[in-house]
């Protein structure tokens, strides 16, 4: 069968925080379009891929994505006018050679990466496969284990807690739709704990509570209480995870911290802390504990918990293959969170997980606080393999949409279907 990119188009739609970002559409010559649209983050890594933005504020009071848009139009739609859809890794290297800048800053990460995933999604429909098995074959039939966003702090919620993303982990469910029940109700039963204390229980940019507690620990016993009122057991049914995003409460080197009572505190003490912490409550996982320039508080956090904890990268590794082999080769954590977008196209996001999986290396696909309806995220995790998937709590429709298209994976792959890393 031949199959051939015809045109590619783009438009500005809005964000789950109501900024302007890039959608894209790669129309076949058979008829047949793929379409993807880009998330964008809040609590950004300095050495991510460059998002293109206008310089003004646009109509929509952020900055929008116009240039990106004609970008897609008119540079990059008639370059891969004629190409295979199929060849994925030609397109890619193919964008990457056509941008020339080093961060992808000169057509825009969020262009690129719009096409990119479009042209996966075209050449998946075009053959009617499921985009997972289209990325990752026949094997492609293990469900990533979700972390679910609870409470929402840091650049999430205007710092209602210091540290960003209080997750709860289903450790104990076989399947993933009963790790999404386990999340779902011990959410429900959080809710219920709040409200009871007084609390207003609205929600962050990820949909967990934006919850206001003098001290960041307080977020961590309330969890491990509503997950016993939803009827778990902390630790063996539902597990903690955390992402401080240490880098927004970093300054020169000394991390700020305004709910702790001591205040400040170097990278030293902030290790000492999650220590305590873990001894104390079920963590499995700590992302970004330190800022992202902290080489030594990431070694310091790996050689003092990364037998027992799960030590992930974010903002230091912004899904770079090159950053990602040196903190293996320096054991600064051993673990990575992926997001597509800070590097720019499917097929180095591909290489950042085998560069993981080489090493021994846990990965963690995620979504950006602003992100929108396409449920991209879901499939490629199931592609890759499983893994985790972080995509928020199970309250805002545009985290839910990934949720209930791993349901609907799981429900495909049917006896086949396999669950967790
Ligand atoms: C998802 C995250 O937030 P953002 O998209 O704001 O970087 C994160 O820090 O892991
Ligand atoms: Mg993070």
């Amino acid at each position: 069968m031949t199959l051939r990119i015809e045109s590619v188009r783009a438009l500005e739609i809005l964000d789950s925080r109501g900024q302007p970002t890039v959608r894209v559409y790669v129309v076949l010559d058979n008829g047949v379009v793929g379409t993807a649209s880009v998330p964008s983050g809040a609590s950004t890594g300095k050495r991510e891929a460059l998002e293109l933005r206008d310089g003004d504020v646009g109509r929509y009071g952020g900055k929008g994505v116009q240039k990106a848009v004609a970008h897609v139009e008119t540079i990059m739609g008639p370059a891969i006018r004629g190409m295979d859809p199929r060849g994925q890794a030609e397109i890619d290297q193919f964008l990457i050679d056509l941008d020339g800048s080093p961060g992808k800053g000169r057509l825009g990460a969020n262009a690129i990466l719009g096409v990119s995933q479009a042209v996966a999604r075209a050449a998946a429909r075009a053959l009617d496969t499921p985009l997972y098995a289209y990325l990752g074959g026949t094997g492609a039939n293990r469900l990533p284990r979700p972390m679910i966003n609870i409470l929402n702090g840091g650049l999430h919620s205007d710092f209602t807690l210091d540290f960003q993303e209080f997750m709860i982990v289903p450790v104990g469910a076989d399947s993933f739709r009963e790790a999404l029940r386990y999340g779902a109700e011990t959410f429900a039963a959080l809710r219920q704990l709040l409200k009871a204390r007084g609390y207003a229980t609205r929600v962050g940019d990820e949909g967990g509570f934006a919850v206001s507690f003098d001290d960041n620990e307080e977020a961590c016993a309330v969890i491990v209480e509503a997950i016993a009122a939803a009827g778990y057991e902390p630790g063996v049914d539902i597990a903690l995870a955390l992402d401080p995003a240490a880098s927004a409460f970093c300054k020169d080197g000394t991390y700020h911290l305004a709910h702790n009572g001591h205040g400040v505190s170097d990278s030293r003490a902030l290790v000492a802390l999650y220590e305590r912490w873990v001894g104390k409550y079920p963590i499995l996982s700590i992302e970004d504990g330190l800022a992202e320039d902290d080489w030594q508080g990431f070694q310091d956090l790996t050689a003092r918990l990364g037998d027992k904890v799960q030590i992930v990268g974010d903002d230091i590794l912004v899904t770079n293959p090159e950053l990602i082999a040196r903190a293996i080769a320096e054991k600064a954590g051993n673990a990575a969170l992926i997001k597509p977008n800070q590097i720019g196209t499917v097929s180095e996001t591909i290489a950042a997980i085998q560069l993981c999986r080489k090493a021994g290396w846990a990965f963690v696909v995620s979504h950006r606080s602003g992100d929108t309806e396409d449920d991209f995220i879901a499939d490629f995790a199931v592609a890759m393999g499983g893994g985790q998937i972080k995509t928020g709590s199970v309250c805002r429709s545009e985290r839910v949409a990934k949720y209930n298209r791993l349901l609907e994976i799981e429900r495909e792959l049917g006896r086949g279907a396999q669950f967790g890393p």
